[in-house]
């Protein structure tokens, strides 16, 4: 299976330091991803170089097998990666309609004002109605943001992101500050909707372990910016070394997925690093 999103051999450094060191690592269609790793592991850095925000500094980012180095995320948007905004935590005073509407503005190439055309924009209000459907946000419309429980809050980034119609979306803690009943409606929302709206693959990067064991096709680990690992969860969490390299815990109990029960993502072996240095 060809990848829809590669990295060859990437390096990052910020002057003298070395962020990212020689991270090689395929997505294929259908991939549920977790990148996981301790505070400074490069994990930011890692989904910054990925979406084109930042240029790495030797190696290859390929999406669809064209070079997306430091493309920057509108041109990445509109060749099919989206990034959740946290359009909520910058513009707590838009409405979700609103919110939404600026993303489906930003797809649509509407340049002007967004909120003077909300109004009269079949194909903005059109968009909105989709996306707050298939994220039960459409009682909210016309809510604050900020009025929003933390779980809507960050259902609404994450729809966001989706009102980009993104084949591959990458979000970040999608259920942090979320209480811990709530993060499994959320995750299954949210994988629910990706398949809906014909999304192709998701990265998340995630610290809470539970939702990481629950909900991957493929961890990869990242320790002092290097890939630690790249396994499937069930080679993961029978692995004590690496957990507590990587979170210095004890590993989570396993939730089995049943039968059908799969979030429908299928795992695929990417290539672990070579040993070259930056
Ligand atoms: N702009 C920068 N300039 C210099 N050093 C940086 C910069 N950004 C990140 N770093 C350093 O690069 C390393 C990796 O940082 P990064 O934020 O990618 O890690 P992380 O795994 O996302 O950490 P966390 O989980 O704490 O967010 C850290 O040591 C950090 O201090």
């Amino acid at each position: 299976m060809s990848a829809l999103l590669a990295a060859q051999s990437v390096c990052k450094s910020y002057g003298a330091f070395h962020a990212l060191k020689n991270v090689s690592l395929s997505i294929a269609d259908g991939e549920f991803i977790s990148i996981v790793g301790p505070n400074g592991a490069g994990k930011s850095t890692l989904v910054n170089v990925l979406t084109g925000l930042l240029k790495p500094t030797s190696g290859r980012v390929e999406f669809h097998g064209t070079d997306i180095g430091g493309i920057g995320p509108v041109e990445l948007a509109r060749r099919g990666m989206a990034r959740g905004f946290q359009l909520v935590n910058i513009f707590p005073a838009l409405t979700v309609r609103e919110t939404l509407a600026v993303a489906a503005a930003s797809r649509l190439k509407r340049i002007g004002n967004p909120f003077r055309s909300l109004g009269r924009d079949r194909e903005i209000n059109q968009a909105v109605a989709e996306i707050a459907d298939i994220f039960n946000l459409r009682h909210r419309l016309d809510q604050q943001a900020s009025a929003l429980s933390q779980g809507e809050k960050k259902l609404l980034d994450v729809a966001s992101a989706f009102a980009l119609k993104p084949e591959l979306i990458l979000i970040d803690e999608p259920t942090s500050g979320v209480s811990t009943g709530d993060k499994h409606a959320i995750m299954e929302l949210l994988i629910a909707a990706c398949r809906k709206a014909g999304v192709r693959a998701i990265i998340q990067v995630e610290h809470d372990m539970d939702l990481v064991a629950r909900y991957s096709d493929r961890i990869i680990a990242l320790q002092a910016g290097a890939v630690l690992a790249d396994e499937k969860p069930e080679a993961f969490f029978k692995d004590p070394a690496l957990i507590a390299a990587v979170v210095g815990t004890r590993p989570p109990q396993m939730k089995a997925k049943s039968p059908g029960e799969a979030t429908a993502f299928s795992a695929q072996t990417a290539p672990i690093n070579g040993s070259v240095a930056c």
